[in-house]
């Protein structure tokens, strides 16, 4: 959707001329400024997602950070190379240090003094070096495999049929393109690097510990290594499980936290703001929780490896200093060793936190892939076919459907809806209309039985092709922030301004837009609050005007409109169901009268089939439902 000024704002300057749209081009004196913006103005290549309808994400079940990277493998060695490049300069420092005291402070010697502190700068100059280069290769990885998924897991939600967003709340959905990405990013970004860093590190201080002194080295690995792994065995059970459960709960607190912001107006309405208030109390406070058993966990484990790593080192020093008074050390070389088993222990402190940060992104990585790998209901068949152009004929042959299978909402329909005819369905509520309408449109495939559009049946067509030539119109509209004219277009993005006013005025709409101050330019808000709700069904009935489908559905909005709206309305439905095929879900008899036949719908049947004229002679259900309404209606008057 694009925005008011739209045409790509101010860097679609040149093609906003080039299409012929009124641009006074850009003043002279801001060319070069213009030219240079253009020049750095990121590319935003596109992401290798397949989409297509009802097809499951082809590798949605296997994702995980390896496969993640693998496009960006070769940028990936290079961050390796500087990880290694990085962990090896680092350590040259305790090496000098000892060379430095012993070669030069003890022994006096001046010039070996200056060629290790030029040294040391070396040193220090290629490890700043390489640690740039690689925060910077592995922001852009990052970046890179953050922009894939993003998209991914969105394609996936756009593909993903009705069932799952009914069973799904919204929230725990936003928490998946929100904190879990961002988790993940995280750990891409930083956690894995220095996870080999650190790792690397302590493979190479081991080696030079070894070879610095066996003896000492023995020690340290006696007295330190099997504590160490078996607080960490610990901590790896613990804290995995800590951090499913804090995904868990953050999910809860956007889902509740998403809901109420949808459901403001009726919070406000019915003074639910304290209940509301409490309830999320409790749902964070469980979060809290989580969070405070993880950093308990941390604050264990922690320390305590701290604790082990310093009194090593103290163990050490005594056993280094008798050994420095035996000479069998120098003051250089324990020096040094010290040197070294700080660089033995910090990497395993860092371990820790990095620990919980790979925790975190293996959790998000389960939530993704559960996602990702999560099967829409209504799936393309793999021979399926464009459905050519249809003249609109339906057809329900014996059709069984249930949202639950135990439970069937619809049993055994079968009705044939001759094309270009409007048929209403009409019926107790909670009697199945709506559902049957959602097996034309094939939100959902019937447990048994057919549907059909002029002999094809709808789970071998391609699903794109079918809904090209369906419009549906919803009880109530969703109108999405942007222009006006976009909402129209909506179905028909390449309609022209002239088709969007014819299709106003069908709907008579046009005084309305006509009025507003800008137009069709005007921004309507998030889910069109800014229309009024008769404004917003006639807007829908203009969209679906514009896309000219050969079937219609319509689900009859039952707010309560004036007297001239619902005139408006109903006006702009006899120009819409002209010669197309239509289900109208009524809730009001007097827009069931309009359709050729009448359906009585009741506990997932059809009781009755019918004209309006023939219905009521015959005496049953729709009989009674019409004495009620014409008492009702005499009672109004
Ligand atoms: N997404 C869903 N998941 C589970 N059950 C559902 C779902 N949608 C509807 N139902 C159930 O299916 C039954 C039929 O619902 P449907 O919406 O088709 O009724 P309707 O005749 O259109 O009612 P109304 O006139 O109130 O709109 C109801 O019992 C309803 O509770």
């Amino acid at each position: 959707m694009t925005f008011p000024g739209g045409g790509g704002g101010m860097f679609g300057a040149g093609r906003a001329g080039a299409a012929g749209l009124p641009f006074a081009g850009v003043p002279s004196e801001m060319q070069a400024g213009v030219d240079k913006l253009l020049a750095t103005e990121p590319e935003h290549p596109e992401p290798e997602v397949v989409f297509e309808h009802g097809r499951p994400d082809p590798d949605g079940s296997r994702l995980s950070l390896r496969r993640l990277v693998r496009p960006y493998w070769a940028m990936s060695l290079l961050a390796g190379v500087l990880v290694v490049v990085e962990a090896l300069t680092l350590q040259a420092g305790p090496k000098l240090t000892q060379i430095g005291i012993d070669d030069g402070i003890i022994a006096r010697n001046f010039g070996v003094l200056v060629l290790v502190a030029v040294a040391f700068l070396v040193s220090l100059l290629l490890t700043g070096f390489a640690q740039a280069a690689r925060v910077k290769v592995t922001g852009r990885i990052a970046a890179w495999v953050m922009n894939d998924l993003r998209v991914r897991v969105f394609t996936q939600l756009q593909r993903l049929s009705l069932d799952f967003y009914t069973g799904e709340k919204a929230g725990v959905i936003m928490t998946r393109m929100t904190s879990d990405i961002e988790n993940l990013q995280q750990l891409l970004q930083d956690g894995l690097v220095q996870f080999a860093i650190q790792g690397l590190t302590m493979v190479v201080v081991t080696a030079i510990l070894f070879t610095f002194d066996v003896r000492l080295a023995l020690i340290t690995v006696v007295l330190v290594v099997p504590i160490l792994t078996v607080m960490s065995l610990w901590f790896h059970r613990a804290s995995s499980k800590g951090y499913i459960r804090v995904r868990d709960n953050i999910a809860a607190v956007l889902a509740d936290l998403s809901e109420s912001l949808q459901g403001v107006r009726i919070v406000t309405a019915h003074n639910r703001q304290r209940h509301n208030t409490e309830h999320h109390r409790q749902v964070t406070g469980r979060y809290y929780e989580t969070n405070v058993q993880t950093g308990r966990i941390n604050s264990i484990y922690g320390p305590g490896t701290q604790v082990v790593g310093v009194a090593g080192q103290l163990a050490l020093l005594a056993i280094g200093a008798g050994m420095v008074a035996a000479g069998q050390l120098t003051i250089g070389e324990l020096v040094a060793f010290l040197l070294y088993l700080g660089a033995f222990f910090q990497p395993i402190q860092q371990l820790v936190q990095l620990y919980s940060t790979y925790q975190q992104g293996q959790s998000s990585i389960t939530k993704l892939k559960s996602l990702l790998g999560t099967t829409p209901d209504v799936v393309e068949a793999p021979g399926a076919v464009d459905l050519p152009p249809v003249q609109g004929q339906i057809t329900f042959d014996d059709v069984t459907f249930g949202y639950d299978s135990s439970r069937p909402v619809i049993s055994g329909v079968s009705l044939d809806i001759r094309a270009g005819e409007t048929v209403a369905f009409v019926g107790p509520t909670g009697a199945g209309k709506s559902t049957l309408a959602k097996l034309v449109t094939r939100f959902y495939d019937p447990t048994s039985g057919r549907v059909l559009i002029d002999g094809h049946d709808l789970r071998d067509v391609r699903i794109e092709s079918l809904r090209r030539q369906l419009g549906v119109v919803p009880q109530e509209p969703f109108l999405f922030a942007g222009p006006l004219r976009d909402n129209i277009r909506f179905a028909s993005p390449d309609a022209s301004d002239d088709e969007v006013w014819a299709a106003l005025r069908a709907v008579g709409l046009v005084e309305v837009v006509e009025r507003m101050p800008q137009g069709l330019d005007t921004v309507v808000q998030e889910r069109g609050q800014s229309l009024s709700s008769g404004e917003r069904q006639l807007v829908a009935l203009a969209r679906a005007f514009l896309a000219q489908p050969r079937v219609l559905v319509l689900d009859e909005a039952t707010s309560n409109l004036d007297l001239q709206s619902e005139t408006k309305i109903e006006d702009a439905l006899d120009v819409l169901l002209e010669q197309r095929t239509a289900i109208l879900i009524a809730h009001r008899l007097s827009t069931a009268m309009k359709a050729d036949r009448i359906v009585v719908v009741d506990d997932g049947r059809i009781v009755e089939v019918g004209s309006h004229d023939q219905l009521v002679a015959a005496g049953g259900k729709y009989t009674q439902m019409y004495a009620t309404w014409t008492s009702q209606a005499a009672e109004v008057h």
